[in-house]
C-alpha cells in the first residue's frame, strides 16, 4: 500500500500525494526487498528512516564498503538483489569495491546511492560532493541507472532488479539524486507507475543437443572429473546438483564456496585429492565454475601432460572457450541443465572404472591422514593447524552455522582444514581474493539465514572491517569472529633493518583484538592454547552472544601469501 506523503491544500482540490522517498520504499516493498544494507548522511538519512518505519529493515554500518559486502553476500544467498543505500560522492566510492567485486563474483546487488543536483555537476559548479557518480559506476557493473523523475522511480528499480539477477547476476548501480526525494505527485498516479518485477531470473533451458554432446563426453572418459563452482552453489538447485554427481559416479571437487554442496566427506570428493585430480583427469565438467586464475585458466603444469577435454556449463555463453577450448559447452542455468542430464542419463549410465577412483580415494585418504596429527597439536602459542583442528570440530558439530574466513595462511589453511557438510555455509574472498570482506559478510549472513556465524579471520584481513564489531554489537547478532593474531601479514617476524620504522608487514606485538568486543559489550577472549580456543569458540557458538576471539598464533607461522605461487611477488624476487 501507497504511504500517503501529504495532502496537496489547495481548497476543493484535496487529493492524496506521495513523493519520492515513499515511492522508492514502496517500490522495494513491492519486490520483496525487505533489507537495506546501509551507512547514513545527506541526502539518504531519511530514505533510512523512513524505509525502518515502513517495515523494511534497515542495517546501518560504520563504513559503506562493509554494508556493500554484507549486501553483494545477501544477493548470493538469497537469490535477490542485496541493496546497499549510500551518501554521495564518497560515500558511494566507498560502496564501488564491493559493486564491483559483486559484479567480478556474480552477486546480484544494487547500490543505490543518493547524489548531488544534475544541473549543478554538469556545470561542475561545486555542489555539495560534486561528482558524475553514474559515469563512475558504469565501468564498474553490470548496469547503471539514473532516475530524474519521481514517475521513473517503479520503472528504475525495475530495471535494476532485472539486471543484477537476470542472466549472469551481478552489480548494478541506482543513482538518485538528492532532488528526487522530495518530489511530490499524485498518489494514485504514484501507485501506478511501481513495477513488480515478474520473473526477473527466467529459467534458461540448455539445448538439448548441448545436453546430449555433453553426456557423450563424459561418458567417453576413463578419468572423469566434475568441479563444482560457488555459480553452482548460487543456483540452489542442491538436490539436483546431488543426484546427478552421485549418479555420475564422477569425483568432484569444489571450489571454495561451493564446499558442501555435497559434504566435503562424501565418498566422491576429491577436494584432499587436488593435483591429482586435475593432474590426471580427462575429461573436465565444469559447473558453474570458471577456468580463471583459481583454476590455473585451466592449462600448465597444474593440469599435468594428459590431453584434456572440457565441458563447461554456464548461464553465460562468453564463459566458453575463454581460456581453454570447450568441446561441449552448455549454456543455461545450472538447475535446469543438471536436470537435462539426469533425464538424459536415463537408467543405463554406467560409472567410471573403479581404477580412477579408487586412486582419487587413496591419494585423498593419504592426504587427509597426513594432516591428522597436525590438526591435534596443543601448542601454545598456536600454529595454524593446532587452532583450525578446533575449528573443524566446531564446524563438524554445527553443520548448519555459517563459516566466513578471509586471510592468506587463515583463508589457505581453513579451506582445507575445515569440512563443510551443507551448500552455502561457507563464504569467503571470493573471485579477487579480496581482503575485507569479513564483517560484513558475517552480518549478513546470519540476518539473512537465521544461522549463528564463525568468522575465522587473519588479523591483517580483520582490520580492514574491524570497526563493525560495534554494528554486530549493537545488532546483538550470534557472530563469533576468531582472529588468528601472528602480529603481522604472512607472519610477524619481519624486521627492517634500514631505519627504525616497523618492518612493512608486521603490526603491534601481542595484540589484544579481544579488547574491541569488549569496548562495544560484547565477550573477548583471549586464547593461547587450542584447549582454550575450544572452550571460548564452543560457548560462543551455544549462547549466540556476540564474541571475539583473541587466537594467539606464533608469529613464526605461516608463510608468504599462502600458495599464490608466482602471483606472489617476493616469490619471483626469489627466483631471480
Ligand atoms: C587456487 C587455489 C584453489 C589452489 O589451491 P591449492 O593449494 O592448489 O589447493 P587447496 O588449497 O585446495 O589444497 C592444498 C592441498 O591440500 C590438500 N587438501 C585439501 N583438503 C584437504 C584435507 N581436508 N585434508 C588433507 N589435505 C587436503 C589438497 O589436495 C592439496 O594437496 P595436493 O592434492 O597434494 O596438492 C587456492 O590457492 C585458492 O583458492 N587460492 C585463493 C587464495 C586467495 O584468494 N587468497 C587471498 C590472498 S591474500 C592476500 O591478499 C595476499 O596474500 O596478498
Amino acid at each position: 500500500m501507497l504511504n500517503t506523503a501529504t495532502k496537496s491544500e489547495a481548497p476543493g482540490t484535496e487529493q492524496e500525494l506521495t513523493d519520492g522517498f515513499h515511492l522508492v520504499i514502496d517500490a522495494l516493498k513491492l519486490n520483496g526487498i525487505n533489507t537495506i544494507y546501509n551507512v547514513p548522511g545527506i541526502p539518504i538519512t531519511d530514505l533510512g528512516r523512513m524505509s525502518q518505519a515502513a517495515g523494511i529493515r534497515v542495517i546501518s554500518f560504520r563504513h559503506e564498503q562493509n554494508a556493500g559486502y554484507a549486501a553483494g553476500i545477501a544477493g548470493f544467498l538469497t537469490k535477490k538483489p542485496g541493496v546497499c543505500l549510500t551518501v554521495s560522492a564518497p560515500g558511494f566510492l566507498n560502496g564501488l569495491t564491493a559493486l564491483a567485486h559483486a559484479t567480478t563474483n556474480c552477486y546480484p546487488m544494487i547500490l543505490i546511492s543518493g547524489s548531488s543536483e544534475r544541473e549543478i555537476v554538469d556545470l561542475q559548479q561545486g555542489d555539495y560532493e560534486e561528482m558524475d557518480q553514474l559515469a563512475i559506476a558504469k565501468p564498474l557493473c553490470k548496469a547503471a541507472y539514473r532516475v530524474l523523475h519521481a514517475q521513473d522511480i517503479g520503472i528504475g528499480l525495475a530495471r535494476a532488479i532485472r539486471a543484477a539477477v537476470s542472466g549472469r547476476p551481478g552489480g548494478v548501480y541506482l543513482d538518485l539524486p538528492a532532488k528526487l526525494f522530495g518530489q511530490v505527485m499524485n498518489a494514485d498516479a504514484g501507485a501506478k507507475s511501481l513495477v513488480k518485477v515478474i520473473d526477473a531470473a527466467p529459467a534458461q533451458i540448455p539445448s538439448p543437443a548441448s545436453v546430449k554432446r555433453a553426456l557423450d563426453v563424459l561418458k567417453s572418459a576413463k578419468r572423469p572429473l566434475i568441479i563444482l563452482g560457488k555459480g553452482a552453489a548460487y543456483a540452489q538447485a542442491d538436490e539436483e546438483i546431488k543426484s546427478f554427481v552421485e549418479k555420475s559416479g564422477v569425483p568432484f571437487l569444489p571450489m571454495s564456496m561451493a564446499k558442501g554442496l555435497l559434504p566435503d566427506t562424501h565418498p566422491q570428493c576429491a577436494g584432499a585429492a587436488r593435483s591429482t585430480v586435475l593432474k590426471e583427469s580427462d575429461v573436465v565438467m565444469l559447473i558453474g565454475a570458471r577456468l580463471n586464475w583459481l583454476l590455473s585458466h585451466g592449462k600448465g603444469k597444474t593440469w599435468g601432460e594428459a590431453p584434456k577435454k572440457f565441458i563447461q556449463v554456464d548461464i553465460e555463453p562468453k564463459e566458453m572457450d575463454s581460456n581453454v577450448e570447450i568441446v561441449a559447452p552448455v549454456v543455461g542455468d545450472i538447475g535446469s541443465a543438471v536436470s537435462a542430464f539426469i533425464q538424459a542419463m536415463g537408467t543405463g549410465w554406467t560409472a567410471p572404472s573403479a581404477d580412477w577412483t579408487k586412486a582419487v580415494q587413496s591419494k585423498r585418504e593419504d592426504n587427509v591422514a597426513k594432516m591428522a596429527p597436525k590438526l591435534m597439536n596443543n601448542k601454545s602459542p598456536m600454529d595454524y593447524h593446532g587452532a583450525l583442528g578446533v575449528l573443524k570440530n566446531v564446524i563438524k558439530e554445527r553443520p548448519d552455522a555459517i563459516l566466513v574466513n578471509e586471510g592468506a595462511n587463515t583463508l589457505d589453511l581453513a579451506r582445507g582444514v575445515i569440512d563443510m557438510y551443507k551448500p552455502r555455509k561457507r563464504l569467503d574472498v571470493g573471485t579477487w581474493g579480496v581482503m575485507g570482506i569479513g564483517m560484513g559478510q558475517a552480518i549478513a549472513a546470519t540476518l539473512e539465514t537465521g544461522h549463528p556465524v564463525l568468522a575465522v579471520e587473519g588479523d591483517s584481513a580483520f582490520g580492514f572491517s574491524g570497526m563493525e564489531v560495534e554494528t554486530i554489537c549493537r545488532y546483538n547478532l550470534p557472530i563469533c569472529v576468531v582472529i588468528f593474531n601472528n602480529d603481522g601479514i604472512y607472519r610477524g617476524t619481519d624486521v627492517n633493518n634500514a631505519n627504525s620504522d616497523p618492518a612493512t608487514t608486521v603490526f603491534v606485538k601481542g595484540a589484544r583484538y579481544d579488547k574491541m568486543m569488549e569496548a562495544f559489550g560484547g565477550v573477548g577472549i583471549n586464547a593461547t592454547s587450542p584447549d582454550e580456543l575450544k572452550r571460548a569458540v564452543n560457548e560462543a557458538m551455544d549462547s549466540g552472544k556476540p564474541t571475539l576471539i583473541n587466537a594467539v598464533i606464533d608469529p613464526a607461522a605461516g608463510s608468504e601469501s599462502g600458495r599464490i605461487g608466482n602471483l606472489n611477488p617476493q616469490s619471483v624476487l626469489k627466483k631471480k
